[in-house]
């Protein structure tokens, strides 16, 4: 977990040796990031429990030392919820998997597999199935969610009937359609008393199906919340750390996906490691601006669910939205590649989304942009890509070297060399 103390200190110590005392020097976006990262560290505060909160920490004192106490239920049986709901199992808890269709229900009863998303792999044979959405999470300490983002409000609904105290932890990295709404925000809108977390980070399903050392985040307000879900899911193979910057963790999870688009269709282009390694960089440096506009701490973005999730989905053919950027980069058109993939791509609408609220809200995001113009515009991938490149003269991690104060000279530079040079050769082919 991010410590509120240091990190209010460390930030405390960058402003402090600035100088921002005169207009020219003021770097603007900087001295807004540190003001919003110093409010959200002076606003971490001490545990300072509602009256649900205080139920859970009630319920959940001693669950650190017995996490079978916890009873638990993950909505989605999906690959990811699978996943998740199979580690929960594995550690004892008292877990139960709600699948909404009634066959796939009694199937991954009878062989204890998911034979749809996860067909190689045996699941923890304590791990029950409910089609019963009441039976499924009624009772229970935690309800995590893995339904895609686009089916996540009416899933709210659907439970709201059954809420008592549980928690809620969303497991979803997308979006809501139109109103740019993180999951978080779904929660808060249709279960305003609930207590609730968001979990993501580098976390693909088939490597934990596959026991390969992973690591992801818990973030939420509430500590005991924290708490119980590293202790439902923590395990050898499987870290879990903690953050209070729910929105950070959120934005992470839900960008890197529109990213890993960008990648896999750079792949079909047969990139090298300098052009990765630039599309990463700058994909960072995206992710890290709207989420400042958004009101997270842009250090959350050098974690475990910013780079971290980045890293991982960029680099593997394991992700269903790298390989969507891969279709689209071998000529395929969008509705042909989602037929194929077959399962949940939440960058397909993440983009969108992205795209109009960075235009509305005048946020520099122009991988974004470029996708779009692709996936919704039908521009041709290549020539985006290469008018990409010639975005003029930027400045480097923008947070320390501010765009509008470097770049706006440097622009004007490079027209006026421009002009020269072509005026010199109006006098050389005059002669
Ligand atoms: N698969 C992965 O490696 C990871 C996925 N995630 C996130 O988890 C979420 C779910 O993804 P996956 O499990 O991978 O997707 P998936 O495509 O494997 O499965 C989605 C599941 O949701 C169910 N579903 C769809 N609409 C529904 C509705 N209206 N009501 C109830 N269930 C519905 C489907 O039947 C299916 O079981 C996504 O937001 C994804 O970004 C997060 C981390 C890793
Ligand atoms: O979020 C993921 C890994 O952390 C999974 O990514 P995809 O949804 O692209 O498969």
């Amino acid at each position: 977990m991010t410590s509120s103390n240091n990190s209010n200190k460390d930030i405390g110590n960058d402003n402090s040796d600035m100088d921002n005392t005169t207009p020219e020097k003021q770097n603007s976006l900087l001295a807004g990031i540190i003001e919003r990262a110093s409010k959200s560290g002076i606003g971490r505060k001490k545990l300072n429990p509602s009256a649900v909160e205080s139920a859970v920490a009630k319920n959940m004192a001693d669950i650190h030392n017995s996490p079978t106490k916890l009873r638990l239920a993950f909505l989605g049986g999906g690959s990811f919820g699978t996943a998740m709901a199979n580690l929960a199992a594995r550690n004892g808890c008292d877990t139960t998997l709600w699948v909404r269709n009634k066959r796939a229900v009694k199937a991954m009863a009878k062989t204890q597999t998911n034979k749809k998303y996860l067909p190689s792999y045996k699941l923890d044979d304590r791990l029950k199935y409910s089609h019963d959405l009441a039976m499924a999470v009624k009772d229970k300490d935690i309800i995590f969610i893995a339904v895609p983002g686009l089916a996540f409000r009416e899933t709210l609904k659907s439970i709201a009937p059954f809420i008592s105290g549980q928690s809620i932890v969303s497991l979803t990295k997308g979006m809501e359609k139109d109103t740019f709404a993180l999951m978080s925000d779904i929660i808060k809108d249709e279960l305003p008393e609930v207590n609730f977390g968001v979990m993501s980070g580098p976390n693909l399903a088939i490597e934990i199906m596959k026991n390969m050392p992973s690591a992801t985040v818990i973030a939420s307000d509430s500590e005991p919340l924290r708490h119980a879900v590293q202790a439902a899911l923590h395990s050898a193979f499987f870290r879990v750390f903690a953050s209070d910057d729910v929105k950070g963790v959120e934005l992470g999870g839900a960008l890197k996906n529109i990213y890993a688009i960008a990648m896999g269709m750079a792949a079909a282009y047969d990139v090298g490691e300098n052009t990765k390694a630039m599309i990463l960089t700058c994909a960072l440096a995206e992710m890290s601006r709207f989420g400042v506009e958004a009101g997270a701490n842009p250090l959350t973005f050098l974690g475990l669910s910013g780079v971290g999730d980045l890293y991982a989905t960029c680099s593997s053919e394991l992700s269903r939205n790298y390989r969507i950027g891969n279709m689209l980069g071998r000529g395929m058109n969008i509705d042909a590649a989602v037929k194929k993939l077959g399962q949940t791509a939440e960058g397909v609408n993440t983009i969108q989304q992205v795209h109009e609220k960075a235009t509305k809200d005048g946020i520099y995001m122009p991988i974004t942009h470029a996708l779009y113009a692709v996936i919704y515009e039908d521009k041709a991938a290549l020539g985006v890509a290469l008018h990409l490149m010639e975005a003029g003269f930027r400045s480097d991690v923008e947070f320390v070297m501010a765009h509008d104060h470097s770049n706006a000279t440097l622009t004007a530079q490079m027209k006026s060399s421009n002009s020269h040079t072509e005026d010199e050769k109006d006098d050389t082919d005059s002669k």
